[in-house]
């Protein structure tokens, strides 16, 4: 057979509960960074795809919002609809939990899991936490009651350790065909899409526990010029409270996010950035569908 014969190709789909490290996984294995990362749960609300061609296989991630508990907001029930439809378009599911610790939110995302056919790939994720390695054998046979995993992986998406495995593991599971994008495209997202991602994460690690989750990124402008990227985003916001903590003493809150984004976004695109920041109060945004829809978070 010629290696043409051999390819493969398929979809892949990241859950598990807020935190466990979807987004540092997806980043690691692409070795680039296109979704965004955070200490706070809950930072994913769009789904982003990533692709991953390596020899013969070609991975395409759907990297969804962790599934979230209470659908107290439209926000929420927006993530749960769309986690649940990831679960449904995929050819195998990394369910990804942390360490030896189970808990009632893993549980739960397991059930919604038990409601599909694809194959699931149990990730234990961060074991580099885990002082005590002995402790991982044991651990591994009592996941393995749990549910007829299509097989079981220990990683540590932060140290890079056992990724090689998991692409080789999941190749296994992809329908053979002919790839579906080029070789070397990384994201089929924009780089406006990127920018509102980088500020987004910018907002998050900057304000910490100080910026409530109803707080989103619109990109007005994204021009390319012969020398550089013109970004004109907008901050919305909930109450004019937020907005004063978002720009801070004299500015210097927003400054920063500005210049950490442009950094990051002229890193990712290779192209200088010349950024624009405002802060808009928008009352009621979270809980508003048309306004979500208007914000790109729900399909037409
Ligand atoms: N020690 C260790 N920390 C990790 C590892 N992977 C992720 N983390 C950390 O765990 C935290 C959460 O990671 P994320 O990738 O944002 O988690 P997520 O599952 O995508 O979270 P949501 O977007 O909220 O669903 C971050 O502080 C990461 O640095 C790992 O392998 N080892």
């Amino acid at each position: 057979m010629t290696n043409t014969e051999n390819k493969r190709c398929g979809y892949i789909g990241i859950v598990g509960r807020p935190n466990v490290g979807k987004s540092t996984l997806m980043n690691a294995l692409l070795g680039q960074k296109i979704a965004i990362t955070s200490s706070k749960p809950q930072t994913t609300r769009h789904r982003i795809l990533g692709i991953l061609t390596e020899d013969n296989a070609q991975l395409i991630f759907v990297d969804s919002p962790g599934i979230h508990l209470k659908e107290t907001t439209q926000m929420n029930k927006v993530m749960n609809r769309t986690a649940s439809s990831v679960l449904a378009n995929v050819d195998v599911l990394y369910f990804v939990v942390e360490g030896t610790k189970w808990t009632d939110d893993d549980a739960l995302v397991l059930s919604k899991l038990k409601q599909q056919k694809s194959p699931v790939i149990l990730v234990l994720n961060k074991v580099d936490q885990i002082a005590d390695k002995a402790k991982l054998l044991p651990y591994l046979q009592e996941m393995q009651e749990k549910y007829p995993w299509a097989d079981m992986i220990p990683i540590s998406a932060e140290k890079g350790d056992n990724l090689d495995a998991l692409v080789k593991l999941t190749a296994k599971f992809l329908p053979l065909g002919e790839f579906h994008y080029d070789q070397d495209q990384v994201t089929d997202k924009g780089g406006r899409f990127m920018a509102a991602e980088f500020i987004r994460e910018k907002l998050m690690r900057l304000l910490g526990d100080e910026l409530p989750y109803a707080t989103s990124v619109e990109i007005e402008r994204f021009t390319m010029t012969p020398r550089g990227i013109n970004v004109d985003a907008v901050i919305l916001v909930d109450r004019d409270g937020q907005k004063r903590i978002i720009i801070g003493k004299n500015g210097e809150k927003i400054k920063r996010i500005g210049t950490e984004a442009r950094i990051d976004l002229s890193k990712a695109l290779e192209r200088p950035i010349n950024m624009n920041l405002w802060v808009k109060v928008k009352k009621g945004w979270s809980d508003d569908i048309r306004a979500l829809r208007s914000l790109g978070y729900l399909d037409e």
